[in-house]
């Protein structure tokens, strides 16, 4: 081809191009317009913009536009996003409406269609629309009652005792606590959701399973945002062999998973994981919960009226690999978040540091020198701060919906149409000084018995809230809970050279700090572990 038909094609693809934009943009700002709808800019240039030049994340930059609202006032503001029109929602009536009151209009999320050949994620609970997502949510909730929670506490506890090893072993002055987290978190996970040892603690490299474990991850890598972006705008081609993880993490997973359930079935042995509580939900052997157990969170949770989907084959060996994957996925870097923006707050609050650990060393000793569950559930100061550290550091930056019925959004003109996303601004709203005094200061204090009551609970969001809310909250605090008092009563935490003050944060799929999570930790001495 000549170099100047070359370059005419060339050009016209570019006028093309620019052209399509320009259109695009003139749409999205007349259709806000002609609703009087605050716009919030183009997603797509909005984020060139704030991460080109401003190095800004992603989730700063959707604090930017919780800012845009807040001086604006309005109880909605919206932008396209892939073509969709997204209503971003600041206003806690509303979002009371959308998350609990009027759930049936909001019952999926903004998911992509996931290829039915994607072992990993096909039968995945977070993916599940309408009526089969009611029926896994109601086969899966008694999975997670406090009684199942608290099988896992040896769990946990011994998962707790080598990450203090391990943390005193790497104590050179300073910790990266990412790496210490990560194996942590692998090590509960591995055992309380597949009955397998990770060795994670036990091998300098990392091991097979925390290997596979982070190719499980949800990133924005290249890769990943080609595979979401064939999954939503070609399905078609997606359903021909594309998985979300990749073939090597799927025959790891599927295979192992799968020998596991076939070994319980042919021998009758049972294990003390999820995938044993999943065999016996499939079989219908776990209680319902009664309602006078739950707490507040977890009535709003219910879903009202009678659940039609069949639950049969969502729950065959291919819906327990799915399910179990997915509790890894859930439950790894917004775990792993919580523990490292905890250690940071105490580090760089050490008067909080000590309050806690006055508790945390009272309470063991009253238990006889090792934790026990009901000796964590009664530190009413580490609920405090772990609290807190939801408050000001949420994992889940941001959580949306979609709607599947046309919705007059109550006290406003707007009707959100069917197909529409909502984007809820978590991070924002923890941080709104309507809702928080003195928003930007790290205050155990207000999750006080005195003071928690005085919250709006829409304006607490770390877990959700609703029918779809996190199922894995209570696994996800006594986890951390117990992490955490480890930490305190084994070491002195500082900042140090390396520590990220003030904190930024990465594009990652939960709240990050950018360049790991330096801190100096020294091992106290005398203590009981010792
Ligand atoms: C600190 C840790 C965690 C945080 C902050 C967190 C937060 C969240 C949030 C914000 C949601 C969306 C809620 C909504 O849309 O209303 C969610 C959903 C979910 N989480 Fe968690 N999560 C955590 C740990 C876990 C763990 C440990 C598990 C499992 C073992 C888990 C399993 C799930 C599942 C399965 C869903 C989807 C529920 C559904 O679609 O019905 N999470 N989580």
């Amino acid at each position: 081809m000549e170099l100047a038909t070359y370059l005419s094609i060339l050009l016209f693809l570019a006028i093309f191009l620019i052209s399509y934009v320009i259109y695009s943009l003139i749409s999205e700002i007349l259709f806000f317009r002609s609703k009087k709808i605050l716009h919030l800019g183009n997603s797509y240039l909005t984020a060139f913009y704030y991460m080109t030049f401003k190095s800004k994340s992603m989730w700063e930059l959707v604090h930017v536009a919780y800012t845009k609202t807040r001086q604006a006032n309005v109880p909605i503001a919206g932008n396209f996003e892939m073509g969709l029109v997204n209503y971003f929602i600041p206003d806690l009536t509303i979002l009371k409406h959308i998350l609990v009151k009027d759930f049936d209009h909001f019952v999926n999320r903004r998911a992509i269609t996931i290829p039915k050949s994607d072992l990993l994620t096909k039968k995945m609970l977070f993916f599940m629309y309408d009526e089969p997502w009611k029926a896994l949510r109601s086969k899966l909730s008694p999975t997670f009652t406090t009684g199942k929670i608290k099988r896992f506490f040896a769990l946990f506890n011994a998962s707790a005792k080598k990450l203090v090893d391990y943390i005193d072993a790497q104590t050179e002055g300073e910790v990266d606590l990412v790496a210490a987290y990560s194996k942590f978190t692998t090590d509960t996970i591995a055992s309380a959701v597949c009955g397998m040892d990770s060795c994670a603690f036990e091998q300098k490299e990392h091991s097979v399973f925390e290997r596979m474990g982070q190719k499980l991850q949800f990133s924005f890598n290249l890769g990943m945002i080609t595979r979401f972006v064939v999954m939503s705008c070609f399905p078609g081609i997606a359903e021909r062999g594309m998985t979300i993880f990749g073939d090597e993490v799927s025959a790891f997973f599927g295979g192992g998973i799968k020998s596991l359930i076939r070994e319980r079935t042919q021998t009758g042995r049972k294990g003390n994981d999820f995938i044993q509580l999943m065999m016996e939900a499939r079989e219908n052997k776990l209680a319902k919960t009664e309602d006078s157990e739950l707490e507040s969170f977890e009535r709003d949770a219910v879903i009202k009226g009678e659940v039609k989907g069949q639950v049969a084959d969502l729950l065959d060996d291919d819906g327990i690999v799915s399910n179990c994957v997915l509790f890894i996925v859930a439950g790894y870097d917004t775990t792993q978040s919580l523990l490292l923006f905890c250690a940071y707050a105490l580090a760089i609050h050490p008067e909080i540091q000590d309050k806690l650990r006055t508790v945390v060393d009272e309470g063991l000793e009253e238990s006889g020198g090792d934790f026990t569950y009901e000796g964590i559930n009664q530190m009413t100061y580490l609920d405090m701060v772990i609290n807190e550290t939801l408050r000001f550091y949420p994992p889940a930056p941001t959580m949306d919906r979609r709607c599947t019925q046309d919705y007059a959004v109550p006290g406003t003109d707007v009707v959100i149409k069917k197909g529409d996303g909502i984007m809820v601004p978590v991070l924002g709203i923890h941080h709104d000084e309507r809702y928080y005094s003195e928003p930007e200061k790290f205050d155990p204090e207000r999750f006080s018995p005195e003071n928690k009551g005085k919250i709006n609970q829409y304006a607490f969001l770390p877990f959700g809230q609703g029918p779809r809310n996190c199922i894995g909250m209570r696994f996800a605090l006594m986890e951390v809970k117990l992490a955490i008092a480890q930490l305190v009563h084994n070491f002195d935490i500082e900042p140090s050279k390396r520590t990220p003050i003030p904190m930024e944060y990465q594009n990652a799929g939960s709240l990050m700090p950018k360049g790991g999570m330096w801190l100096s930790l020294k091992r106290r001495p005398g203590t009981l572990q010792d």
